[in-house]
């Protein structure tokens, strides 16, 4: 079997998929973190691996950017490749000072004005929720490591660059503390498949300060935020 956009045959995915929009960090993760990891797509370049993280079988493929590129993979990885977490990784944009850059976030809810919902599936809701039990998961295995996990409800915008900033003050008036483009998108597959989705962000730039990462920052140095995803697809 395979889909127009993944060529793995099913058994090759394992049932955790850490999913970075990036999938040059997909092949970082996959290169550095995994035991025998072997490559299942190459489509469009968008590179997925299944290999072992302490003797467990994970895998991790990038999504794309945006909802319309992280619904199709995803659906694919739930409904034909019979997935049942995917865990997203990704960047972040900070809203508020706080934020700093590097820190890494746990999505508690994801905002959104985006229509991917309403025209999935008639949902109405502009607020996306994680699996609960996944979150407290990702918790408790941000603490075993000794690593700060700070929860935020994001903003999954479809624009990245917007003309003014009315789009940023709407999702701050909604709670938004930082913004990237894919959460919102996988809860709602994640609900209307009866599967379960999670998602870190490290915080790659912001909105407060003008400090801001590298490309090769954004792929290679999200370490911590790597480790505790790899730790919660094991447990
Ligand atoms: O670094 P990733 O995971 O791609 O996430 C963020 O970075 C991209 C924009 O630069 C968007 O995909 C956004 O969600
Ligand atoms: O979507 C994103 C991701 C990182 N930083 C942003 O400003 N936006």
């Amino acid at each position: 079997m395979s889909t127009p956009h993944n060529q793995a045959q099913k058994g090759e995915v394992a049932k955790v998929v850490l999913m970075p929009g990036d999938p040059l960090r997909a092949k970082y993760i996959a290169e550095n973190f995994l035991e025998n990891p072997v490559c299942f797509n190459t489509i469009r370049n968008m590179f997925g691996y299944t290999g072992y993280y302490k003797g467990k079988k994970v895998s991790v493929m990038g999504s794309g950017m945006g909802m319309p590129s992280i619904g199709i993979y995803s659906y694919e990885l739930y409904s034909q490749y019979d997935v049942d977490t995917i865990i997203r990784i990704g960047s972040a944009g900070g809203y508020t000072p706080d934020l700093k850059l590097f820190d890494v976030t746990l999505i508690e809810s994801a905002y959104s004005r985006s229509s991917f919902a309403q025209v999935q599936s008639n949902d109405p809701d502009d607020i996306q929720y994680p699996d609960e039990e996944l979150c407290q998961t990702i918790k408790d295995c941000a603490s075993n490591l000794n690593l700060s996990i700070k929860p935020i409800r994001i903003h999954s915008s479809d624009v990245f660059y917007c003309q003014d900033d009315s789009c940023t003050k709407d999702a701050m008036d909604h709670g938004c503390q930082a913004v990237e483009m894919e959460s919102f998108a996988l809860f709602h597959n994640a609900k209307v498949l009866h599967k379960k989705a999670a998602a870190i962000c490290t915080i790659s730039d912001s909105f407060a300060f003008e400090e801001i990462t590298t490309p090769q920052q954004r792929e290679q140095c999200f370490n911590d935020m790597m480790k505790i995803a790899l730790e919660a697809s094991i447990r």
